[in-house]
């Protein structure tokens, strides 16, 4: 039975309207984080920093003082807006989510309630307005990351523990609020914010503030998108309120990691924000350990379209601007596959067919089009396709060959084998097109 709340979900079930139908809709994202720390880029006075690389700041070879006035130099002269915009837009991404200010505090845009922000810097111009202008020239919708968290604010705490902590937590709170709806002033082209590092417990005691304040913001932008990470309600829940009904707009757990069923994401939206290494946000000059491949990072993709999720890859730019060597050359690989395959990602979502061991299915929501995404071919050749009832696979072909013509044998009931032998060994994922028809009476041969 559900308990009464004031600041727990606002809305059960998915959203319907036009601006959450097309979030639905993307497939693909790009995520950016940039800021002081691609300066080190992992390292400080020679030494080598194991960590994210965006949290540098916290480590204890990193004297703070030195941290905190890199700003002093920062001049990415290789920065290039349209460049990244256009690379984001050949890749395939149909929004991205750029770090406004991360949890160091620096800001990318000139606010007026910091010093401590790109305008104090060599570089001076506002590095998210060029962003902005440029993916919107592209096409490419924005939504602007915000970190709760703010190592460089006075007042920001992580615990409030005295009388001192909380009045200074309310200037802090103060000049979130002012921050975020700066923000929105400034660019209302954006669609969404996507808000991280709102863990801290100091944070989590701020359900009505932060319910009031996610109001606020969702009525100076309508159709406002803001996920489940940003608030907490009055009994201290974060993402699923006290009933496990999820506020915000879409579920934002899922970092790093995809689920592996259709129960998992519990009938919400939600998008899956994914590294190149294991685990670098922003940037490392010396990745260590497994960076993955496009056609790893292609499965993630599909994989998360056929579970009715968005993938949002990120990118981190070096200290110079400059989009790094092995990040171009995936984007440039995802991008060549989407060319031939973006049916498969661009509006589909979940097939609810019996998931096999070869890849994942995806369907177009309007067409109802079904495509089965090959990643593991089988030595028999036989891709199984275990069908609902009532349902009868007619036909299938490659959707690179609308032509061929993919012969399916049935095996047992509601079960078939698609057979496929590719002339040439198979280096990237492939598409086969299945056709079918819904009947009322089962008319197979197996009883
Ligand atoms: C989207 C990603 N979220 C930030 C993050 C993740 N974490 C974190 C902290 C403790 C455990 C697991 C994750 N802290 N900050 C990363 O710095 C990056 O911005």
């Amino acid at each position: 039975v559900s308990i009464t709340l004031k600041h727990g979900a606002h809305r059960l079930g998915k959203r319907t309207d036009k601006q959450m139908q097309t979030w639905r809709n993307y497939g693909l994202g790009q995520f950016i984080h940039w800021g002081v720390y691609a300066i080190p880029g992992g390292h400080w006075e020679g030494k080598y920093y194991p960590g994210a690389a965006e949290w540098i700041r916290s480590w204890k070879e990193m004297p703070k003082e030195a941290y905190d006035n890199l700003y002093k130099q920062f001049n990415p002269e290789k920065f290039n807006a349209r460049g990244w915009a256009k690379q984001a837009k050949e890749m395939g991404a149909k929004y991205v989510i750029i770090t406004t200010k991360h949890h160091d505090g620096f800001c990318l845009w000139p606010s007026k309630y910091t010093d401590y922000t790109i305008a104090k810097s060599p570089y001076k111009k506002d590095i998210i307005g060029q962003l902005v202008d440029a993916y919107d020239a592209e096409g490419i919708d924005v939504y602007l990351y915000f970190s709760i968290i703010d190592w460089n604010h006075p007042g920001y705490r992580s615990s409030l523990k005295t009388e001192a902590d909380r009045k200074e937590y309310e200037d802090f709170k103060t000049f979130t609020r002012n921050q975020l709806v700066e923000l929105l002033e400034r660019y209302p082209s954006t669609k969404g914010l996507w808000f991280d590092g709102s863990w801290d417990k100091a944070w989590i005691e701020q359900a009505e503030f932060a319910d009031e304040l996610g109001r606020e913001l969702r009525e100076m932008i309508p159709g406002l998108i803001i996920g489940s990470r940003f608030r907490a309600d009055e009994n201290g829940n974060r993402h699923f309120d006290t009933n496990g009904d999820m506020m915000g707009d879409y579920e934002q757990g899922w970092e790093r990691k995809i689920p592996e069923t259709i129960e998992d994401i519990h009938g919400n939206d939600w998008d899956c924000v994914m590294t190149i290494p294991e685990n670098q946000w922003g940037y490392h000059s010396d990745w260590k350990g497994h960076v993955k491949t496009s056609n790893e990072l292609i499965e993630m993709l599909v994989k998360s379209v056929s579970l009715d999720g968005n993938f949002v890859l990120n990118f981190g730019p070096d200290g110079e601007g400059n989009i790094r060597p092995e990040e171009t050359k995936l984007a440039a690989e995802i991008g060549a596959w989407m060319d031939v395959n973006k049916e498969v990602v661009y509006g589909c979502g979940y097939l609810d067919w019996k998931k096999q061991d070869w890849g994942y299915y995806t369907v177009n929501r309007e067409t109802g089009k079904k495509y089965m995404v090959v990643f593991n071919m089988p030595v028999s050749g036989a891709l199984r396709v275990k069908v609902p009832d009532n349902t009868r696979p007619d036909k299938a072909y490659l959707l690179e060959q609308p032509e061929s013509d993919i012969t399916i044998e049935e095996i047992h009931r509601n079960e078939y084998f698609v057979h496929y032998k590719p002339m040439t060994p198979v280096k990237k994922p492939f598409v086969i097109v299945i056709e079918t028809t819904e009947s009322d009476a089962d008319e197979g041969h197996y009883q």
